[in-house]
């Protein structure tokens, strides 16, 4: 498990990460999500080891993180970093011996992912003659060309088309099954909605909220509902406790406002009216839960 622990960091009067904490945990993809400039590059940078923290700790597994674990990490950076003139598996091979691993397992590395990345007849090319989205896909190939403990990828599904995110995205969670921390950001929330299994939720250098998508999604979601009837329903505006978000003929959405068994008032006053065709509490989207947070 990878362990953030109150994260400062200021370039020059600008403070930039202000008691920043969070988890990775084993085996989970976790969404690293916040608006442009929040902070999300420049934590992972610290993380990584490329920027210092002015304050707070770093830990892997319990111990504060050394160069030789960082070695072990896999890293892709947002403004991403091949050669464009060098070719594709040449240099993926290159860098898995950067990280330790001698030729043939490197070889050997670069053509299994190459292939689960369907790039795999693209490998003698340069970088330079790949489209911009086989270009991403070789950047993942080198974060994970030599088996990295933990995953820390910016931005890893921009530019990529809904085919080729769940490519990687296949590859990404092989890698989490086998246990490995996965730390990922994005600016597309309907695509973390659905990879991730934690979030964290960064606003102006603070966390904003963070935990389990699932909770999340439970916890800001308890207070919404929806009731469908056979007639119209503008008569919950007038329940007390009720705060109505929207009316459309026999749908009404409405929040509650604390009062205690508020949301039973609302069900016992349409079932003395007639029929309930339906009655919900609406979980929101992680895109409601963002803008809410931040
Ligand atoms: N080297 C630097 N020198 C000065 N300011 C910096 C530096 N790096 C980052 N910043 C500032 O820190 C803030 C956070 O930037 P950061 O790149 O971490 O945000 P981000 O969440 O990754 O944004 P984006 O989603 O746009 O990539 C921004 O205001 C940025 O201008």
């Amino acid at each position: 498990m990878l362990t953030v622990t109150s994260i400062g960091r200021s370039f020059g009067d600008l403070q930039v990460l202000d008691g920043v904490s969070f988890e990775v945990r084993p085996g989970r993809m976790t969404g690293f999500l916040g608006a442009n400039g929040s902070g999300k590059t420049t934590t992972m940078r610290i993380v990584l080891g490329v920027l210092a923290a002015h304050s707070g700790t770093v830990t892997w597994r319990g111990s504060p993180v050394t160069g030789a674990v960082r070695q072990r990490f896999g890293y892709m950076p947002e403004e991403r970093g091949l050669y464009p003139k060098m070719g594709v598996a040449e240099q993926i091979a290159w860098l898995g011996q950067l990280h330790g691993l001698d030729q043939a397992t490197a070889k050997r590395n670069t053509e299994r992912l190459l292939d689960q990345l369907e790039l795999g007849h693209r490998g003698k090319d340069k970088l330079e003659e790949l489209s911009l989205g086989n270009q991403q896909r070789a950047q993942i190939a080198a974060a994970l060309v030599h088996d990295p403990v933990m995953l820390i990828l910016d931005e890893p599904f921009s530019g990529l088309d809904p085919i080729a995110v769940e490519t990687v995205l296949g590859v990404l969670r092989e890698r989490a099954a086998n246990g490995v921390p996965v730390l990922f950001s994005s600016h597309q929330l309907s695509v973390v909605e659905r990879l991730c299994d934690d979030v964290v939720i960064i606003s102006g250098g603070k966390i904003a909220a963070s935990g389990a998508r699932d909770e999340l999604r439970a916890r800001y979601g308890t207070t919404r509902f929806e009731l469908v009837v056979a007639s119209d329903a503008g008569w919950v505006r007038d329940v007390p406790g009720v705060r109505v978000v929207d009316v459309d003929g026999p749908r009404a959405v409405f929040e509650l406002d604390g009062r205690p068994d508020a949301d039973r008032a609302v069900l016992e006053a349409a079932l003395r009216r007639g029929t309930v065709r339906s009655f919900t509490p609406v979980v929101p989207t992680l895109d409601e839960i963002f803008m809410e947070a931040i």
